[in-house]
């Protein structure tokens, strides 16, 4: 029937033939080859590859923490190529999540106080509201006015997720989110991204040596000598795995050993 059907789903991020070149001409470095891909809203992709491979350069090119060489990023409908130093940095602000290896709370201020930083710095009040409904979803609505130093490594990533979430972005980047964790705390955590997927919709994009976390996401992306070289949907741990062993040299040779876990969704 014509003029029923759905348009087509605008994708969140977008990369379009996106190099970054370090150094000069003697030395130079492509970190990130003619990448393209788009991810849809409410999805989660994993990025792998081996050490050196790009992926740290792909988050940055993404998360418009860095400017490609070549190509476009779009990133919720806009071209952020286009915007001035300031207008990233508020874009970034307002529309973008980051949770990090460390977690980059600051130590003086209480859970509360960490997660409503992002609303302060962009000159909003946080809503009691918001604030209470992220605190539930991370599980921290007992530690409200505890300091990170008073917290375990898994409550101080909960509190940088709820920090990232509270400004309800349009799209959450992770730098290795369970890097610093063991395998029972960085399992919770994983489960609290799968779930802000699957609950409200979240788009996340996380950067990952570790095929047990990879396997929680919808889509693993590969990436070799700075190129995208393949993708798995819904992959298992094993089918990571025996990617990553086709793959070769890996940054993480503890990696390849974390993967008898079962992962559970
Ligand atoms: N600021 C920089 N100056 C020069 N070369 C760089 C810079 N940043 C990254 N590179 C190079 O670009 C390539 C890709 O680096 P990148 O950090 O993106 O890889 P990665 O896959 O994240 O690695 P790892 O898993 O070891 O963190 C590497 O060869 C790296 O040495």
């Amino acid at each position: 029937m014509i003029g029923t059907q759905d348009p087509p789903a605008q994708p969140v991020v977008r990369l379009d033939s996106v190099s970054r070149l370090y150094g000069g001409s003697k030395n130079r470095v492509t970190a990130l080859d003619n990448v393209s891909i788009s991810l849809e809203r409410g999805t989660f992709t994993a990025v792998m590859g081996p050490s050196g491979s790009g992926k740290s350069t792909f988050l940055h090119c993404a998360a418009g923490l860095d400017r490609p060489t070549s190509g476009s990023v779009h990133l919720d409908g806009v071209d952020i190529g286009s915007l001035r130093e300031k207008a990233l940095t508020k874009f970034r602000r307002e529309r973008i999540g980051f949770v990090f290896q460390a977690f980059n709370l600051l130590p003086a201020l209480n859970v509360v106080d960490n997660v409503t930083l992002p609303l302060r710095l962009a000159g909003a009040r946080p809503k009691k509201a918001v604030v209470d409904q992220v605190l539930e979803q991370v599980g921290l609505s007992g530690k409200r006015r505890s300091r990170p130093g008073e917290l375990s490594g898994g409550q101080q990533q909960r509190v940088a997720l709820a920090r990232a979430l509270v400004t309800n972005p349009a799209v959450i980047f992770g730098d290795e989110p369970t890097g610093a964790l063991d395998t029972r705390t960085a399992a919770e955590v994983l489960a609290l991204l799968r779930q802000s997927v699957d609950v409200v919709g979240q788009t996340i994009v996380m950067v990952t040596h570790d095929p047990v976390a990879a396997a929680y996401a919808d889509r693993v992306v590969f990436l070799a000598d700075g190129r995208i070289i393949g993708a798995l949907e819904r992959p298992t741990v094993d089918q990571i795995t025996e990617q990553m062993q086709k793959l070769g040299t890996w940054g993480d040779p503890f990696a390849i050993q974390q993967t008898g876990h079962e992962v559970r969704r």
